[in-house]
């Protein structure tokens, strides 16, 4: 049967998105509010989704603009996953289960859809989230820290003298600049934390996910352990929309 799904992951730097149609992936991309490039990419996707899933993180107005856009390109009403209590076997350990960002919710759903075992999901967005869920399935709980370049602009923010104009990569030896102290200083931090996270988590070692944006990059930084899984947040959209029959 041919029913295209649109799925957007819709963080706060960007929305992604995927076409996928009988377990295949048709398109990919990003999309930007202020990027019009994006925006005919998005629109200009073929053929037409008869199903639109979103993971959002955004407030309510951006989800608006969003459902409106896609309204009046396809007429398609979108449906927004929400993090639950429960779901396929993941059990949220918030009290509060709706204030846990779907994002990290669909991811770990995703990676325990992978691997049974005690995992943890390391998604490097704008923020950079550490999860950790045991092999029976419970959330045992996770870490929200600044990502990159958050953590770059606070610094440029509140300091008069940390600026440059350099653009070095990130790596974890002592900087010999302002530019590589920042830049280094801030993948230690990340890296650092991640490693903190696991040194916290003891045994059984969790099996290791990286997603986001600057996944593959942070893993580079610690020696590629674990794997890097770019659709975690959409493979966690597809489990749970067939637990709620929306496919
Ligand atoms: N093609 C790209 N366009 C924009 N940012 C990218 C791209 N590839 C990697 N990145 C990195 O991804 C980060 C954002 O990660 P992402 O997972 O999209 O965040 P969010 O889910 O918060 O929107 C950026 O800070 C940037 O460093
Ligand atoms: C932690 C996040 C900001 C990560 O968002 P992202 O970096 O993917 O844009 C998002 O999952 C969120 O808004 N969470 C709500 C708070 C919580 O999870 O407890
Ligand atoms: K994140």
């Amino acid at each position: 049967m041919n029913c295209p799904c649109l799925q957007i992951d819709l963080g706060n730097s960007s929305a992604k998105w995927r076409l996928v149609d009988d377990g295949q992936v048709l398109a990919r991309g990003r999309y930007g509010r202020d990027d019009p490039a994006s925006r005919e990419a998005l629109l200009g996707v073929a053929p037409v989704p008869v199903a639109i899933w979103v993971s959002s993180v955004a407030d309510a107005e951006h989800e608006s603009q969003l459902v409106t856009m896609l309204g009046e390109r396809w007429g398609v009403e979108p449906w927004f996953a929400r993090t639950p209590a429960h779901c396929a076997g993941l059990s949220n350990s918030y009290a509060e289960p709706q204030r846990m960002g779907v994002d990290r919710w669909l991811a770990m759903l995703g990676a325990r859809a992978r691997c049974a075992d005690r995992l943890c999901v390391v998604d490097a967005g704008s923020a950079l989230t550490i999860d950790l869920v045991d092999a029976g399935g419970r959330h045992e709980g996770g870490y929200i820290i600044p990502g990159a370049r958050l953590m770059e602009r606070a610094l440029l923010l509140d300091t008069g003298r940390v600026r440059f104009e350099q653009d070095p990569q990130y790596d974890l030896a002592p900087g010999t600049s302002t530019a590589q102290a920042v830049r280094h200083g801030i993948a230690l931090a990340q890296a650092g934390a991640v490693q903190q996270a696991l040194a916290q988590a003891g045994e059984p070692a969790p099996a290791l996910f990286f997603c986001g944006g600057d996944g593959a990059l942070l893993r580079d930084l610690l020696g590629e352990p674990g794997e890097f899984a770019a659709d975690l947040v959409f493979e966690g959209l597809q489990v749970m929309a067939a637990e709620q029959g929306t496919q």
